[in-house]
C-alpha cells in the first residue's frame, strides 16, 4: 500500500492555518478589517502588500487548493475542474451589458429593474448574474435582489480589467476550445494560422493580423497590456530594480507596445534615448502618448521584427513580452533579424516568462505557467519557454550570439535572460 499521501489533509490543515495567520497579522498590524467577500482586501492587486505576507498568502493558496483537491477526491477533482470556464460565460455578459454599472455602489437592486433598464431578458438577467454569485461577485439577498461584492465593484470602471476578461472570453476561448482539433489537423505545426485560433475564429491569417486590422481588438488587445503591468508578479518594476541599465545610452524596445516601458526607462535614465518599434498603428498611438519633458529621448519608429535591424550600435535590444507569441521558428526569425544592427558587445535583454521546472513550484502557481502555456499555443502556435529551451534558442541563432543567462528576480514572474553578440559589428549568417 502506498502511504505517502498518508496525514496529508492533516498537514494541509496546519499548513492553512499557520500561513493564512501570518497573512492575517498584516492586517491587525495595519489596523485593517480582515479580508471579506462584501469590503475585499483593500488592495485593487498584490502590489502594495510586502513581498513576505504575499508569500504566505500564496502558501496559504497553494494549502487550500490541495486540500479542497482532496476533499473532493478523484473523481469530484476530474467532475469540478471543468466548471470554472463558466464564470468567464457570466463575465461575458455582464461586460456585453454594462451589469455592474446598474448596480449601486452602496444599497441593492433587483433584477427587475436591471432587466427594465437595460432592455434585457429578465430571465438572461437572473440567471447570468446568479451564475456569477456562485463566484462571490455580487451577492443575492434577498431574493431577487442584487447587491455588489468588493470583486463585482472591480468591474465598474476599470478598462483594462474590462480589456482583459473579454480578450480571454472573445479572442482565447473560441480558440482553446479547438486546440486539440488543431493538434489533429496540423500535428506539431509552428505556424501561427495553423492553431486552435485559426480553427476558432474561420481564419487562415494570423491572429495579430486579425486583430490589428479590428480597431475595437486592437484597443482591447493594447488595453490588456497596460492591464498585465499592473499586477505586482508582472510589474515592471522587477526589470527596473533588477537590471542595471546604467550604462545603456541607446535602447531599442522591440515590439514596444505603447511605449510604456520606454517611459519607464526614460524617466528613471536621464541620459538615456529609447527607441520603441513596433507595428505602425501601434506607433502612432504611441508617439501621442510620450509627454513633451521626453520627446527628445523617446521615439517610436515603425519596424517589423522579422525584417532586419535598422538600428545599429545601440547598447541594448529588448524584447519584453513578446517571444512568449511566437514559436521557435519564428523566435529564431526575430533574433536573426537583430543580427544586423548589432555591434560587438552589444546586449539582447528578453524579459519574458521563464517556467520552472516541474515540481519546482507548487501545482497552484505551476497550474498558472502552463495554463499560460497552452494558452499561447491555441493563440499563435506559441509558447511559454523554461531554462533549457531559452538556451536552446539562442544557441540556435548564432553560434557569435553568447547567452549570459537567466535570473528571475523574488516575487516576479518574468524572467532576465541575457545574450552577448560577440561576433564583428552587423553581421549575417557567418560572415
Ligand atoms: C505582448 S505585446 C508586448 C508589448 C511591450 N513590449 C510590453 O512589454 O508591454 C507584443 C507586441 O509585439 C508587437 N508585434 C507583433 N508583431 C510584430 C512585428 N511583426 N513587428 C513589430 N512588433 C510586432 C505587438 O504589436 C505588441 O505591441
Amino acid at each position: 500500500m502506498d502511504t505517502r499521501d498518508q496525514g496529508q489533509v492533516t498537514r494541509l490543515l496546519g499548513e492553512v492555518q499557520k500561513f493564512a495567520t501570518e497573512y492575517l497579522e498584516f492586517f491587525s498590524n495595519q489596523g485593517l478589517a480582515e479580508p471579506s467577500f462584501e469590503a475585499g482586501n483593500g488592495h485593487p492587486l498584490d502590489g502594495v502588500v510586502p513581498i513576505q505576507v504575499q508569500a504566505a498568502r500564496e502558501k496559504a493558496l497553494e494549502a487550500t487548493e490541495e486540500l479542497h483537491c482532496l476533499l473532493l477526491g478523484p473523481m469530484g477533482l476530474l467532475m469540478e475542474a471543468p466548471a470554472n470556464q463558466y464564470i468567464l460565460l457570466s463575465l461575458q455578459y455582464i461586460y456585453r451589458y454594462n451589469i455592474a454599472a446598474h448596480v449601486p455602489l452602496h444599497g441593492e437592486t433587483t433584477f427587475k429593474a436591471i432587466s427594465e433598464a437595460t432592455g434585457l431578458d429578465l430571465d438572461d438577467v437572473t440567471r447570468f448574474i446568479r451564475l456569477a454569485a456562485g463566484w462571490h461577485i455580487f451577492h443575492e439577498v434577498p431574493k431577487d435582489a442584487i447587491v455588489h461584492t468588493a470583486a463585482s465593484r472591480q468591474l465598474v470602471g476599470d478598462p483594462n480589467l474590462k480589456a482583459w476578461i473579454e480578450n480571454i472570453a472573445v479572442e482565447f476561448w473560441p480558440s482553446l476550445a479547438r486546440t486539440v482539433d488543431s493538434t489533429q489537423r496540423w500535428p506539431g505545426s509552428q505556424e501561427p494560422n495553423e492553431s486552435g485560433y485559426s480553427l476558432g475564429h474561420n481564419t487562415n491569417d494570423s491572429p495579430f493580423d486579425v486583430i490589428m486590422r479590428d480597431p475595437v481588438r486592437q484597443q482591447r488587445f493594447n488595453d490588456v497590456q497596460s492591464f498585465s503591468h499592473r499586477h505586482s508578479s508582472f510589474s515592471l518594476d522587477h526589470l527596473l530594480k533588477n537590471f542595471d541599465f546604467g550604462d545603456v545610452r541607446t535602447l531599442v524596445d522591440v515590439g514596444g507596445g505603447r511605449g510604456e516601458v520606454a517611459m519607464a526607462l526614460a524617466h528613471k535614465y536621464s541620459d538615456m534615448e529609447v527607441i520603441v518599434q513596433d507595428q505602425p498603428d501601434i506607433i502612432r498611438d504611441m508617439n501621442n502618448r510620450v509627454p513633451p519633458a521626453l520627446r527628445d529621448r523617446v521615439r517610436g519608429m515603425e519596424h517589423d521584427f522579422f525584417t532586419p535591424q535598422p538600428v545599429k550600435d545601440a547598447d541594448l535590444y529588448l524584447l519584453r513580452w513578446v517571444m512568449h507569441d511566437w514559436s521557435d521558428k519564428y523566435c529564431v526569425k526575430i533574433l536573426e533579424s537583430l543580427v544586423p544592427g548589432l555591434r560587438r558587445g552589444a546586449r539582447i535583454l528578453v524579459n519574458d516568462i521563464c517556467v520552472p521546472e516541474p515540481a519546482e513550484l507548487g501545482v497552484r502557481a505551476d497550474r498558472g505557467f502552463r495554463q499560460m502555456d497552452m494558452t499561447m499555443k491555441a493563440f499563435n502556435n506559441a509558447r511559454q519557454r523554461d531554462h533549457e529551451t531559452w538556451v536552446h534558442l539562442f544557441a540556435s541563432v548564432d553560434p557569435r550570439l553568447q547567452f549570459l543567462g537567466v535570473t528571475i528576480p523574488p516575487g516576479a514572474r518574468m524572467a532576465i535572460i541575457q545574450a552577448e553578440w560577440t561576433g564583428e559589428d552587423g553581421t549575417v549568417g557567418g560572415i
